[in-house]
């Protein structure tokens, strides 16, 4: 069996070198010659565990063209992107894929559609476009197969998850049943094109409008002066509640914007508008407890660790850290970056030592594993604040070093200050002391450690 495969990015990629590692033949399309040309040398383009053995597993049955040709199977993996100023889906690569297929679809051919799309654009959009080459649908088979891998864990999951295959027809649904079956484990259910595009929307929706509704009860919390993790841990005891993690903001390439996929032609949705309302001022929420630490303290520097858009990835799309970059830096604030983990980003990427060198405060916005090993001892800060946003820190040690640790949701860590106890200028302190963060205006906080001891204002 041949397979052409439109898109070699995330998706495209991995489950192009899935099907050739099961013995089928497949030419992987990508419109980015640089590209094409890297994967055809043995490189890869991104890192995801388990890639270059399965690279090295394919080896013989894949190559990489910018062209399509014909084949038995068509697979399209190109971006659907939202258009940031109208906030509707962007078609335009998918309608392109399509146009590239049509002139070598003949009778039998399968066309599988993975991109993510608004419900209807597989009958809408893709089918007309594939229809122009002068078979109908029903003369070639047609399947939308929507891709729920989550990255970083992205081969376990294509192989291990369940499938949800959406055909135009009987025959689309059974044949593009039977080639997922070369390397898919999970059980495959069978539905119609605009059900699965549907299902696909909104299983993302469902985990956006949870994370909002947990960033809601970050706040909540510190309203309230009780500690959110504390209080999530023990509501999740209860056997039918699953309350998730707050934290700075929703990012990646999809839980941000499909919910506007699913919503962009209804005249009927609050939920989910709110919902991405909340998790949007997120990175907002965050710059205001900077802000509110760092008033009073003279051209503050900024340390941001994690600029990736969640945790042990170097994936950096739509990640919170580049709004909270950018509205940082509209108010003065100098911003230093380190990212383990990402090798490009806008903004220079330093060490954890230079990132933080002289700066004021730290503020984790990524859940990287390797961020608990940090030591703060070998931090040199002019004022020795961290923000701890996803709750991942050993906040002991941090305040045994002498920082003011302030955990996104810790309404207990957080207490107005009476004038007469405001601290002193940073200045007038050594470094490494636990006193050593003031302002000469006084700022609205002051901060605990989690035990109530350590690490006060
Ligand atoms: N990344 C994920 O975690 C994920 C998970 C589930 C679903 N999806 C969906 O899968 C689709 C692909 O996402 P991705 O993350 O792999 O995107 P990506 O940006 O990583 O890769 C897409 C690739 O397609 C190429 N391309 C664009 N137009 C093309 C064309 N006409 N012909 C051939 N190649 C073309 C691009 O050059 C790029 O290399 C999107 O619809 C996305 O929403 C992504
Ligand atoms: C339904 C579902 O599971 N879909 C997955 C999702 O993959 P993803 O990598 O985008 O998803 P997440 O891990 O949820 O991360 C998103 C952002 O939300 C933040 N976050 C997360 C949990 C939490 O409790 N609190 C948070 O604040 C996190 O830091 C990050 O910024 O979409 C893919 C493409 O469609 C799917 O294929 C894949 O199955």
């Amino acid at each position: 069996m041949k397979i052409c495969v439109m898109g070699l990015g995330y998706i495209g990629l991995p489950t192009a070198l899935l099907f050739a590692a099961h013995g089928a033949n497949v030419v992987g399309v990508d419109v980015k010659q640089s590209l094409v040309d890297y994967l055809n040398h043995g490189n890869l383009p991104f890192k995801e565990p388990g890639l270059e053995d399965l690279y090295r597993e394919a080896r013989g049955r894949f190559c990489a063209r910018t062209e399509p040709e014909a084949a038995d199977v068509f697979l399209i993996a190109v971006p659907t992107p939202l258009d940031p100023a109208t906030k509707v889906s962007n078609l335009s690569y998918v309608k392109k894929a399509a146009d590239m297929i049509a002139p070598h679809l003949a009778r039998g051919n399968l066309v599988i559609l993975e991109s993510t799309v608004p419900p209807g654009t597989s009958e809408r959009v893709i089918i007309p476009r594939l229809e122009k080459s002068g078979v109908a649908v029903g003369d070639f088979l047609y399947a939308h197969c929507p891709e729920r891998a989550i990255p970083g864990q992205t081969l376990q999951e294509m192989a291990g998850n369940c499938r949800i295959i959406g055909g135009y027809d009987r025959d689309s649904t059974d044949q593009a049943t039977s080639i997922y079956r070369t390397f898919v484990r999970g059980q495959i259910y069978q539905t119609d094109t605009r059900t699965a595009e549907f299902v696909k929307l909104m299983e993302n929706t469902c985990r956006d409008v949870n994370i909002a509704l947990a960033n809601e009860f970050a706040q909540l919390a510190e309203e309230c002066g009780i500690n959110v993790w504390e209080a999530i841990t023990l509501a999740n005891k209860h056997p039918r509640v699953t309350v998730l993690n707050p934290g700075p903001g929703v990012g990646g390439h999809c839980i941000a914007i499909d919910p506007w996929f699913l919503t962009e032609n209804s005249t009927r949705c609050r939920m989910v508008s709110t919902a991405r309302e909340i998790n949007d001022s997120m990175p907002n929420y965050v710059l205001h407890v900077t802000r509110s630490l760092l008033s009073g303290i003279r051209n503050p520097t900024i340390s941001i660790f994690g600029v990736a858009y969640k945790g042990n990835i170097s994936d950096t799309r739509e990640s919170p850290a580049f709004k909270f970059i950018q509205l940082a830096e509209n108010e003065g604030y100098s911003i230093r970056c380190h990212d383990p983990h990402v090798v490009e980003f806008p903004h220079p990427l330093m060490d954890a030592v230079n990132a933080a060198a002289g700066s004021d405060c730290i503020v984790f916005l990524t859940d990287h594993d390797c961020f608990r090993m940090i030591e703060p001892a070998t931090l040199r800060m002019r004022t020795k604040f961290v923000i701890d946003a996803r709750n991942i820190l050993d906040h002991e040690k941090w305040t045994d070093q002498g920082f003011a640790v302030r955990i996104l949701g810790d309404g207990s860590s957080v207490q107005l200050v009476p004038l007469d106890e405001i601290a002193a200028p940073a200045s007038l302190y050594p470094a490494g002391s636990a006193r050593s963060i003031a302002s000469p205006s006084p700022p609205s906080v002051s901060l605990l450690s989690p035990n109530g001891r350590e690490g006060l204002l």
